[in-house]
């Protein structure tokens, strides 16, 4: 295998590297998968995040610190003015004046993986309001006339909700990539054919079948724009008769809240197979049903009444769920249509769930609880090849977190420290990363804590940043050493105060007899330097830097042949150089 030029770094000597450093376990720190218990097979089995589990073991040697030039990472901020409640809205004729503590405020969410939990945490215990087929109506009239929407502007939304709602569920992979969506002749068929569009540049491979095409400008705009994508259009009587070989996904867009009556063809068969796929045992693998709004069929507020109905794995509620939507059993139940005015939630006193960040989709009810061991992502992700990465693997680190950020990730930052003790017992814990640089990598603590002891004791120590947005993760071992008092003394004041002060009050890892004994520690110091004068840094506080002999960078890629690209020191020249090597997943 072709191997990188080699690059050479100036060699240093460990104040750490003595014999009995050296041989004391070095922890190393990688993600699995674990597997648990066995479960009900009939329970759904869908992941919506991927849970990382640490495993640590103990080896090896210690190594040398390089000087610092630290380089603080983006700060992250979870009260960003951009999440704060909305202003009053205007009030408009024929709506009631928006009053202070309506039904609705959005309280400010924050994004990711935690955040997803508690916003469905939050949502199942709100009592969420469900609409009947009229006031459904009489919304959609109230938004195209007084409130100013078209109804292009509403349908893009909504298709683009139901678009995000099933790639946060059905999360694109080699087991979900083929949607079928099938399209009515009124506005929800309009919502599937924008969802279409959505989920192809989402990455998704899309088919549409809409057999009864409505001869309105926006709707024959919207199949042009499908067609331009090469998006095939299969008619009714040519989809394929096992749709369960064809599709990962199929989307219900056939009707919505103007449904009445019983089904007329040809979507009475279309309803009929995709009850037939509900069946239990009908297939080895099922595709998963998404209805938008309503599942097709269901009477708009009495649901399945005879029970005979289609049984979609997710509903994606429009503007608020229909009275329907409370006999949806399914495992994923989403609200979208973000674009819902004060002057309609207070007219209808509508409680909805808050939409997490920038999302267009919320989650109603709980997701469902998953069964670990079923938890397996197949990545799709750029390769990592040898001869693309860069040779030294702190640029290489700076390189991919740069990339974090511009992603969004919510703190990149954090990585779990794994340090091990005397008796070579490893601890693990999430610190934030607070510099980087070409040699080291930094992070503050308290010098009593666990990790401190742990430190002090025995210098090797792991690193390992999981960005899971991106498939990646990196590995980092090396040695720890303090960082020069005057660099904390530094840091420490250009926190917050809060910060500052969170730090003074927390004899951390000790045991405390309540969260009064720090919330009145923390209010006594508050006075003491409300006059805004210097809040001195604590003896007991200050930072560490990791000096790294290894890096591994990991890249999740399909079928489980991920990437893994170690850099490990060797000698050349009396001189150290970083070696590349690629690891077997
Ligand atoms: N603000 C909002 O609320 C927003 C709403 N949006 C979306 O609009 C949806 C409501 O759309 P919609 O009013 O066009 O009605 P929809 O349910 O698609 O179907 C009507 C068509 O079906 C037909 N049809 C009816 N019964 C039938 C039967 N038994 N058998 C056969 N056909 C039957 C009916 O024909 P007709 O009976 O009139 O002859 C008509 O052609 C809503 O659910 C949401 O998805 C979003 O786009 C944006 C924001
Ligand atoms: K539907």
């Amino acid at each position: 295998m072709p191997q990188p030029a080699a690059h050479h770094t100036p060699r240093y000597r460990s104040p750490y590297q003595t014999s009995s450093a050296a041989s004391r376990p070095e922890p190393q720190s990688r993600m699995l998968a674990v597997a648990s218990r066995t479960r009900d097979k009939s329970a759904p089995t869908i992941l919506s995040l991927a849970m990382p589990f640490l495993l640590t073991t103990a080896t090896g040697t210690a190594t040398s610190p390089r000087p610092l030039i630290p380089s603080s990472p983006r700060r992250q901020n979870p009260t960003t003015p951009h999440l704060r409640p909305p202003p009053p809205a205007r009030r408009l004729p024929g709506f009631p004046a928006a009053e202070p503590g309506a039904p609705f405020l959005p309280r400010p969410p924050r994004r990711g993986m935690a955040s997803l939990a508690a916003t469905a945490a939050a949502a199942a215990a709100a009592e969420v309001t469900h609409l009947t087929q009229r006031d459904a109506a009489e919304i959609d009239e109230q938004l195209m006339g007084p409130l100013g929407f078209s109804v292009d502007q509403l349908m893009e939304l909504a298709g683009l909700s139901v678009a995000a709602a099933v790639a946060e569920v059905y999360k694109l992979s080699e087991e979900h990539t083929r949607v079928l969506i099938i399209c009515g002749p009124g506005n929800n068929g309009g919502d599937g054919l924008v969802a279409a569009r959505h989920l192809y540049h989402f990455g998704y491979r899309p088919s549409v079948c809409y057999p009864k095409r409505t001869p309105k400008p926006l709707y024959s705009g919207l199949v042009t724009q499908l067609e331009s994508l090469s998006i095939p259009f299969i008619p009714a009587e040519d989809l394929p008769h096992d749709l369960s070989r064809e599709f990962d996904i199929i989307v219900d867009a056939m009707f919505g809240f103007s449904f009445h009556g019983t089904p007329r063809p040809p979507f009475d068969d279309l309803i009929q197979r995709l009850i037939s796929l509900s069946v239990i045992g009908n297939s080895d693998k099922k595709p998963a049903i998404v209805s938008v709004d309503i599942p097709s069929g269901w009477h708009v507020e009495e649901g399945d009444v005879d029970g005979g109905g289609i049984k979609p794995d997710m509903l994606v509620s429009l503007t608020a769920p229909k009275l329907c939507a409370k006999k949806f059993t399914g495992p994923h139940h989403f609200l979208g249509g973000r674009f819902v005015p004060p002057p309609i939630l207070n007219k209808y006193g509508l409680k909805l769930p808050p939409y997490p960040g920038t999302s267009m989709c919320a989650r109603i009810r709980k997701a469902p609880s998953v069964d670990i061991s079923s938890l397996r992502e197949n990545y799709i992700s750029p390769e990592l090849l040898e001869s693309q990465v860069m040779p030294d693997p702190f640029d290489q680190f700076l390189r991919w977190f740069d990339e974090a950020v511009t992603a969004g990730l919510r703190e990149p930052n954090a990585m779990a420290l794994t340090t091990v003790n005397r008796e070579g017992k490893p601890s693990s814990r999430m610190v934030l990363l607070k510099g980087v640089d070409k040699q080291t990598f930094v992070w503050y603590t308290n010098y009593g804590s666990r990790k401190a002891h742990d430190l002090s004791e025995n210098p090797n120590a792991a690193l390992l940043f999981y960005w899971n947005e991106m498939n990646r993760q990196v590995r980092v071992e090396g040695s720890v050493e303090k960082v020069p008092e005057e660099e904390s003394e530094k840091y420490f004041h250009s926190r917050p105060r809060g910060s500052q002060l969170g730090a003074i009050v927390s004899k951390q890892s000790t045991v405390i007899a309540g969260r009064e004994v720090l919330q009145q520690a923390y209010k006594e110091l508050e006075h003491k330097y409300s006059d805004g004068s210097l809040i001195p840094k604590p003896e007991y506080w200050g930072g560490y830097r990791l000096t790294p002999t290894l890096f591994e960078f990991w890249q999740g890629q399909q079928s489980r042949l991920h990437d893994r690209l170690q850099y490990s020191q060797r000698e050349v020249d009396g001189n150290t150089a970083w070696h590349i090597e690629r690891l077997s997943p």
